[in-house]
């Protein structure tokens, strides 16, 4: 039997992932230490885990080295790569959002030629660009998004949204809501077909706890 191969995602969502797959028993005992160790095996049940940043999950499942990935929403639209989205897991629950200072509600509307700084230049094109036929500049930025209308560097950002905390603190206000976001699982196109029936037992596997922990 080959290994059935795993990208989870370090960060936010590392916690509930492992948790919900030790449920279904696909686990490895070594993983819930604290180490710095990046691969975990089951040798028992050829299982293998690898531990990325969850940006790159769907890198490595496209690509085959991993059969299957768990990622954000945001990241699986924002990186495009060609694979099958099977599962939600309803959490990471968040949302993709245009905010900016409250002022920017009309200018918004006005169609004007506006900047947004954002982590997610696609989400942000293709929303603007296709959907709402609107022409903006886009400002790619690493992190702490919401300082851009801050410091001048753009009228809006588009970024995730919580518990809207950040916003609030730095004076912000969501503008327009993208779409709603979630963790799910991830499977690599030709996976699916030489270990269809191991990956459909675990899709089913994995459901069942989760309905189990909404009950
Ligand atoms: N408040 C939140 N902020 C950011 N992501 C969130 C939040 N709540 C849930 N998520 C989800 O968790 C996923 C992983 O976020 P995490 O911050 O661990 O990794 P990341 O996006 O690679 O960020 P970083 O660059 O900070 O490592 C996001 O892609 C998103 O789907
Ligand atoms: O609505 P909230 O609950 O406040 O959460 C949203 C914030 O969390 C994320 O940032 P993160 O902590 O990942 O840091 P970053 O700015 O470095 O991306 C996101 O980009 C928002 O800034």
């Amino acid at each position: 039997m080959r290994y059935l191969t795993f990208a989870l995602p370090k960060g936010r969502l590392a916690t509930k992932t492992m948790t919900l797959f030790e449920k279904v028993g696909f686990t490895c005992e070594e993983m819930k230490g604290d180490s710095r160790k990046l691969i975990f095996v089951n040798e028992e049940l050829k299982l293998k885990f690898f531990l990325a940043k969850a940006t790159d999950v769907p890198t490595y499942v496209e690509y085959g080295a991993a059969d299957i990935g768990v990622v954000g929403r945001d990241t699986i639209l924002e990186e495009r790569k060609n694979l099958y989205e099977v599962l939600d897991f309803g959490f990471g629950k968040c949302r993709m959002v245009v905010a900016g200072p409250k002022e920017m509600e009309a200018k918004l509307k006005q169609n004007e030629l506006i900047r947004v700084a954002t982590k997610y230049p696609n989400i942000a094109k293709d929303y603007f660009n296709n959907q709402k036929n609107q022409t903006v500049e886009i400002i790619k930025l690493n992190g702490s998004i919401e300082l851009a209308p801050l410091v001048d560097l753009s009228e809006v950002i588009v970024d995730i949204v919580e518990t809207g905390s950040t916003l609030k603190e730095n004076g912000l206000v969501v503008l327009e809501e993208i779409c709603t976001l979630s963790a799910r699982m991830v499977v690599n196109r030709v996976s699916l077909k030489i270990e269809n029936k191991r990956i459909t037992k675990l899709i089913e596997d994995l459901r069942k706890a989760l309905s189990e922990k909404e009950a």
